[in-house]
C-alpha cells in the first residue's frame, strides 16, 4: 500500500486496511489480464462509421473511442483537481458538498435528493462527487479550490456534451430511429460523478463498484492508469485496459429498450486495488423527464418512472431488477 495513503480522508469503515473482505468472495475470475491487446471495438470520432458504430453496440455495448478532442491537460488538470479535493478529511467533505455539488460513499446508487441511498446489499468500496451538468454554471464556490474543480468540470462536461451528440447521430441513423424513439436523445440531461476507489485491503477484493448495467442512455468515462474497469462478455469478464487519451463508451438502459433491444446494455464493474487508489471521471446522459421510452419490447415508460423502480427495488429487493421490470412479455 503507497505510504500516501491519507486515512483521515477515507469514510471511517475505510480506514481498517488490515485485510479482512466484507464481501463474499467472487468465483467469477478476470480472464486476459495479461492480454496485451485490448479487445475493444475502436470508433474514431472524427469519422464516425455508423454501420461500425452500430455492430459494437450490438455485439459488445462498450467501445474505446478515439480522437475525440479532448485536450490531455483538461483532463489531467480535472483529475487532480478531484484528487485534491477528496484528500480533505471525510468529515470536511461531508460538510462542503451537500449542495449542488453532493459527495457520497459506499454506493452509487443515489436517492432522489442526490445522498447515497442505504439498503443496498453491498458496500462498494468507493467515493463519490455527482453534479448535473446544467447546475455547474448555477454555483459559485467560495473556496478557490472547489471552485477551479468547477470551472474544470463545466468545460470537460461541454465536451462530454458534443461528444455524446455526435454518438446519437450515428446511433439513430444505424438504428433508423423515428421521430418517436430519438425523444431520448432530446435534450438530454447530463450528470458527472467523478470517484475515489480508496485501497482496498483484500487483495482478491472484486467490488470496487458491484456488477451492473448503467441506467442511462449512455455513459462516457476516462480511467485512470491503475486501470480495473471489467466487462461481462460470452460468460466471462474482461478488463478494461488503461490506454492514454481514450475514452470508454458504454451504452445505458435507456438505449438499449429504445434500440428494441439491439443494442446492449453491458453488464460492468470495477475491481478495487490493493496498492493504490484509482480515479475515474464518469458521464451520463438520461433522457429529459417528459421523454417517454418507446419500443416494441418494453411498456412505454420515462426514465423517472425507471429510476423511481430501481430505488424501490434497492430498498426492498436489494438490487436493481431494471430493464426486465418494464418487458411486455416477461419471458421473451
Ligand atoms: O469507475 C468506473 O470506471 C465505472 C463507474 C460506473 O460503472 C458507474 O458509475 O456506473
Ligand atoms: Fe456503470
Amino acid at each position: 500500500m503507497s505510504e500516501m495513503t491519507n486515512l483521515e480522508s477515507y469514510p471511517p469503515l475505510f480506514r481498517n486496511l488490515n485485510g479482512h473482505s466484507h464481501i463474499s468472495d467472487d468465483h467469477n475470475q478476470t480472464v486476459g489480464d495479461s492480454l496485451d491487446s485490448d479487445p475493444l471495438p475502436l470508433i474514431d470520432l472524427q469519422l464516425p462509421d455508423s454501420d461500425k458504430l452500430g455492430a459494437a453496440c450490438k455485439n459488445w455495448g462498450i467501445f474505446r473511442l478515439v480522437n475525440h478532442g479532448i485536450p490531455p491537460t483538461l483532463t489531467t488538470q480535472l483529475q487532480d483537481s478531484a484528487k485534491r479535493l477528496f484528500s480533505l478529511p471525510f468529515e470536511s467533505k461531508q460538510a462542503l458538498f451537500n449542495g449542488p455539488v453532493s459527495y457520497f460513499w459506499g454506493t452509487p446508487a443515489l436517492t432522489t435528493s442526490g445522498t447515497a441511498l442505504r439498503g443496498a446489499l453491498n458496500i462498494n468500496w468507493l467515493e463519490g462527487l455527482s453534479v448535473f451538468h446544467s447546475q455547474l454554471s448555477q454555483v459559485g464556490f467560495q473556496d478557490p479550490m472547489i471552485n477551479a474543480f468547477r470551472l474544470l468540470l463545466e468545460e470537460y462536461g461541454r465536451h462530454q456534451v458534443r461528444i455524446a451528440k455526435i454518438l446519437y447521430g450515428a446511433m439513430s441513423k444505424n438504428l433508423n430511429l423515428d421521430s418517436k424513439q430519438s425523444q431520448i436523445f432530446s435534450e438530454p440531461i447530463g450528470y458527472h460523478r467523478i470517484y475515489r476507489y480508496p485501497v482496498s485491503p483484500n487483495p482478491n477484493e472484486l467490488s470496487g463498484m458491484e456488477e451492473h448495467t448503467d441506467s442511462s442512455v449512455l455513459t462516457i468515462l476516462h480511467q485512470d492508469q491503475i486501470g480495473g474497469l471489467e466487462f461481462f462478455r460470452d460468460n466471462k469478464w474482461l478488463p478494461v485496459k488503461h490506454v492514454p487519451n481514450t475514452l470508454i463508451v458504454n451504452i445505458g438502459d435507456m438505449m438499449q429498450a429504445a434500440s428494441d433491444d439491439e443494442y446492449i446494455s453491458v453488464k460492468h464493474r470495477v475491481r478495487a486495488n490493493k496498492d493504490e487508489e484509482r480515479f475515474s471521471i464518469c458521464y451520463f446522459e438520461f433522457p429529459a423527464d417528459g421523454a417517454v421510452i418507446h419500443s416494441s419490447k418494453y411498456r412505454p415508460f420515462t426514465y423517472p418512472e425507471f429510476s423511481a423502480q430501481v430505488q424501490e427495488d434497492i430498498k426492498t429487493v436489494g438490487y436493481k431488477v431494471g430493464l426486465p421490470r418494464f418487458k411486455l412479455h416477461p419471458n421473451s
